[in-house]
């Protein structure tokens, strides 16, 4: 089924699911990207928000959904086994199809925060330590499930204003060993002539790699980038990197660039202790400015000076 005719929603517009009845009030747009859109919504006669997705295409946004419920099992199975509540777990909330009009759709957790540039750009690059753990984190937990995340941008990621980093759109996703689905040409590792685009860990990894690159040196990445298709290569990504003043950094990206990581978990336990641990800021005790004791001296002499006018008389 074509969608791209849906008419745009309204603010106060209702969408009914046929199958599961659950009304859905629009809020406001969210964004639109080249598989759907995605508006506010909350339950009709409820507090909480959520984010609905109406996808052009009904066969791609069924297999965005088989992949988020296939996620969904896997890491009720994960939070289980650790005796957690992974504020993941409840990512998707369910789909069904509008019961005016028959465009299916499905409703997931809203993520409050701003794409990752524009984070990164406002409170400076010394967060990408803990965002970059945030974001290792959360493939490392895709992985263990069977599936790439594929189009990894920053634009795919959201960040709360307190770091809280969030995968969204998972329309490029799907199961390890198969072909990457949608990819981003910067990110992929077909583009550099870096490895194949069979999805595997690696291929997050580099996705992940150049996002770091392409954050710390925008003009680096635009000038490698130019290079003619056949001469491109993941050395050039390498002289980005070790142009980085962050050496630790550097080297991380590096194994990532050249597929060096034997799964995700290293590469995640490396990150911890190599950058995010080296790159925590360290408040040293600050030494007292010499004005500072100029000036209490100063006082000192005052008050000597008005006790003794005060006793002289
Ligand atoms: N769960 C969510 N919470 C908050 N905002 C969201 C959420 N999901 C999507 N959005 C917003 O909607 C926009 C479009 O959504 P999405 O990326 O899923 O669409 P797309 O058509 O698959 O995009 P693309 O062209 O990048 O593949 C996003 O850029 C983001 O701003």
């Amino acid at each position: 089924m074509d969608m791209s005719s849906n008419p745009p929603r309204s603010p106060g517009d209702v969408i009914v699911g046929k199958w599961r009845g659950n009304r859905y009030v629009v809020e406001r747009l969210l964004g639109q990207g080249a598989n759907g859109t995605v508006y506010l919504v909350s339950r009709e006669g409820r507090r909480e928000k959520y984010a609905l997705k109406i996808g052009y295409d009904a066969l791609d946004l069924q297999s965005e959904i088989n992949v988020l419920t296939s996620l969904q099992s896997c890491r009720a199975r994960q939070d289980w086994r650790d005796r957690k509540a992974s504020p993941l777990a409840s990512y998707f909330l369910e789909s069904d199809d509008a019961a005016e009009g028959g465009f299916p759709f499905y409703v997931m957790r809203y993520v409050q925060g701003m794409p990752l540039h524009y984070f990164l750009s406002r409170k400076g690059s010394s967060w990408l330590g803990l965002i970059g753990l945030k974001l290792l984190e959360r493939l490392r937990g895709l992985h263990e499930c069977g599936f790439i995340f594929g189009d990894l941008k920053p634009e795919n990621i959201v960040v709360s204003e307190y770091g809280e980093a969030e995968l969204i759109d998972f329309g490029g996703a799907g199961p390890i060993g198969r072909s990457v689905k949608q990819f981003t040409e910067w990110h992929d590792r077909g583009f550099w002539n870096a490895g194949s685009r069979i999805g595997d860990e690696g291929y997050d990894l580099f996705a992940f790699a150049v996002l770091c690159l392409r954050l710390l040196d925008e003009t680096g990445m635009k000038q490698a980038v130019r290079q003619l298709p056949q001469t491109r290569s993941a050395e050039d990504l390498v002289k980005l990197a070790n142009k980085l003043s962050d050496k630790k950094l550097a080297s991380w990206l590096r194994t990532a660039l050249k597929g060096g990581f034997s799964s995700s978990k290293q590469a995640r336990d490396l990150w911890r202790s190599h950058v995010y641990e080296s790159r925590t800021v360290k408040h040293e005790p600050m030494a007292t400015p010499r004005w500072l004791t100029g000036a209490f001296a100063l006082s000192l002499c005052l008050l000597a000076f008005t006790v003794y006018w005060i006793y002289r008389f």
